[in-house]
């Protein structure tokens, strides 16, 4: 199945099936020439990757992880691309999880100010966010995210045959964007992940399918509404509301120098922002609870070990805020997101000790 995704830059197909790598070729075909970026981890399936293409494409393997979202990385991939003579007619693929389809997408959205972009996500994550829409970058020490671009992909193609592989730790934390898509706008991916954590883990499972589409559904809709992120006021939350669990989590991970993964600091993000909600917004007790349940029950962390102080700086840099005040996401209820705007610092620090 696909997703068609009809943003500003669109529109483009996000394919969701087993071999969805096949329609690679047919992507690449008016291309001069191809770059596939991949991680260390990924080389063998980077190689037959490379493979099924009419020409042989230029490899550009980048370290594992966050350690691919510097400006050193970006460079080098830059040189390759210099080295290769890539052109405006030529094609940049991203191949890996979410931190080399940032990367990639980003190498695509300078280079020559712009080539065209395809993204092959390998992991949960990459599949169900990080790939589609077309937020790209990389991090700094001060900050995740600080610098990139907003850049859509001509296609994304997401295989699932390729999760086989994939780390369970992994595959868990790729689901707390999926349970996140849930609480801000599809409910029954709530009650979908409720019935069998087990199952919604397992890329093999109906159930696992229809979580990853409708979270790829989810995406699509708020980025078509909304691509630059440029429209939330109040009650009328646009893209904004995707970081829902963010401002913390992306805190936590700067603050743990980047060693922690994505998906995990958004479930102690999320667990936090719930109670904050309870507090601020009348969120009920048990739309707290659930939050609790399912990331927990997926045995992702609901607490960071660390002073509220130390991390309340780095917020600041969060791209939400506006001068010196705190924007966040809450809930008001369950696809109910709300700008919280500098919201009363005194409860941020309590409700992060309760955790
Ligand atoms: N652009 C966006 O809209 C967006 C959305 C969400 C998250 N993100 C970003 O995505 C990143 C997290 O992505 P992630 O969770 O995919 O992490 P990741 O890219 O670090 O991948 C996780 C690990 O799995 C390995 N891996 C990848 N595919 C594999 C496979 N098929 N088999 C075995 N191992 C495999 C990777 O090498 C890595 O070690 C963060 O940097 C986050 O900020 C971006
Ligand atoms: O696509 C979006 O918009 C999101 O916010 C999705 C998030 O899950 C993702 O982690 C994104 O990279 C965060 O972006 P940032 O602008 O807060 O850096
Ligand atoms: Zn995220």
């Amino acid at each position: 199945m696909s997703v068609r995704v009809e943003s500003a830059q669109g529109p483009y197909e996000v394919h969701i099936e087993s071999g969805a790598l096949a329609r690679l070729p047919h992507l690449a075909a008016g291309a001069d020439q191809v770059a596939i970026i991949h991680p260390a981890s990924l080389r063998a399936l980077a190689e037959r990757t490379a493979g099924l293409l009419h020409r042989p494409p230029t490899l550009i393997e980048v370290p594992d992880a966050e350690a691919a979202k510097t400006a050193s990385v970006l460079t080098r991939c830059w040189d390759a691309l210099a080295a290769a003579g890539f052109t405006r007619s030529d094609l940049v693929v991203g191949l890996g999880g979410g931190t080399t389809t940032d990367l990639a997408g980003f190498v695509a959205a300078s280079w020559l100010r712009g080539v065209a972009y395809v993204s092959v996500p390998t992991t949960v994550l990459g599949m169900v966010d990080a790939a589609v829409g077309g937020k790209t970058g990389i991090n700094l020490g001060a900050g995740k995210n600080l610098v990139g671009a907003f850049y859509e992909p001509v296609a994304v193609l997401c295989d699932l045959d390729l999760l086989a592989s994939l780390p369970a730790r992994d595959a868990r934390a790729g689901l707390a964007e999926v349970i996140k898509c849930g609480f801000i706008a599809d409910p029954r991916i709530l009650e979908l992940a409720g019935e069998s954590l087990s199952e919604s883990v397992d890329s093999t499972t109906l159930r696992f399918a229809e979580l990853v589409e409708r979270a790829v559904r989810v995406k699509a809709e708020v980025v078509a509404a909304d691509f630059r992120e440029a429209t939330s006021t109040g009650a009328k939350v646009g893209r904004e509301a995707l970081n829902y669990g963010h401002t913390l989590g992306h805190a936590i991970e700067a603050h743990a120098g980047y060693t922690w993964r994505h998906g995990d600091a958004i479930a102690v993000g999320m667990a936090w922002i719930a109670r904050v909600s309870r507090d601020l917004l009348g969120l009920d007790r048990d739309t707290v609870e659930l939050h609790d349940e399912l990331l927990g029950g997926l045995g992702l962390p609901l607490r960071y070990d660390a002073r509220f102080e130390e991390l309340r700086p780095i917020m600041s840099l969060d791209k939400k805020a506006r001068g010196n005040a705190l924007r966040l996401v809450g809930l008001a209820g369950i696809g109910r997101p709300v700008i919280l705007d500098a919201p009363d610092e005194r409860t941020l620090a309590l409700v992060y000790d309760e955790l």
